[in-house]
């Protein structure tokens, strides 16, 4: 059977915006994995240990190879269902002078954990992220980040991660714990905007990589 991404390649996409997102009451899913929740599963052709991931959209301000104002950030799989990697703050990352912006970091931190789904085969989007700004990031700083997921309930991944400074095993500048939501690629294409979904639509590779997630056995 076709996949719904093929499908949605064959006819033109007329609505952007769709309100199939309810306006929710503020979400009061706890950042914890409830006692049923089960252990996560490496997918069997998930990227090897160490294998840089690459980006999921190339314009995605943290990942996006093309996207000028990003964070650039690379993320490399772990040996289990985690994933690691460096930011470097810049200047235009300054919150206050010479420091991080608290912002910035916490996208730094959404991003790593955003791309842990790649080692499961599942597309999930941010629902809860609490961060926790432990110590001042200073301009030049690389932030060692490391992320991992703690737990699946349903469509709930419960993922956590740090942010060290001075090392792989320095201080803890940042960490943080989220909920992600699995979602299929419709998500993208019924809330997307049309001009970028068909941009992405006829690039091969960005069609290549969304496939590659449509199948979670
Ligand atoms: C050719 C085009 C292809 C384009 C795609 C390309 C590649 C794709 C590959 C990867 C890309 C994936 C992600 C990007 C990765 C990294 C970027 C960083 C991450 C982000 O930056 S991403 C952006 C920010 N993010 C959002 O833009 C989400 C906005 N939001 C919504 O779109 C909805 O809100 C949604 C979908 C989250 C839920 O809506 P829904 O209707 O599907 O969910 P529903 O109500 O059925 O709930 C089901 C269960 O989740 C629980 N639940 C629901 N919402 C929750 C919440 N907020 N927090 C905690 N738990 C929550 C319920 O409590 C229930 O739990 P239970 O089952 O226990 O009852």
């Amino acid at each position: 059977m076709a996949s719904s991404l093929a499908r949605r390649l064959g006819a033109p996409v007329t609505a952007v915006g769709s309100a199939h997102v309810s306006a929710a009451q503020p979400s009061k899913t706890p950042l914890v994995p409830p006692d049923d929740a089960v252990a996560p599963v490496r997918h069997p052709e998930a990227p090897a240990p160490g294998e840089l991931l690459g980006s999921h959209y190339a314009q995605c301000f943290g990942c996006g190879g093309e996207q000028p104002h990003g964070l650039h950030l690379e993320a490399r799989a772990g040996e289990g269902v985690n994933v690691t990697a460096e930011f470097t703050v810049r200047t235009a990352h300054q919150g206050a002078p010479g420091l991080a912006h608290g912002g910035v970091l916490a996208t730094a931190l959404d991003e790593t954990l955003g791309s842990l789904g790649w080692l499961m085969h599942v597309i999930a989007v941010t629902g809860r992220l609490e961060t926790e700004f432990v110590a001042p990031v200073p301009v030049d700083t690389v932030l060692h980040l490391d992320a991992r997921v703690t737990g699946v309930h349903g469509r709930k991944i419960y993922c956590s991660a740090t942010g060290r400074i001075g090392g792989p095993e320095g201080p803890v500048a940042v960490r943080a714990d989220a909920v992600f939501i699995e979602v299929k690629v419709e998500h993208f294409l019924d809330n997307g905007r049309n001009e970028e979904i068909q941009a992405a639509m006829s690039d091969p590779d960005q069609v290549r990589r969304a496939r590659a997630f449509e199948v979670n056995p």
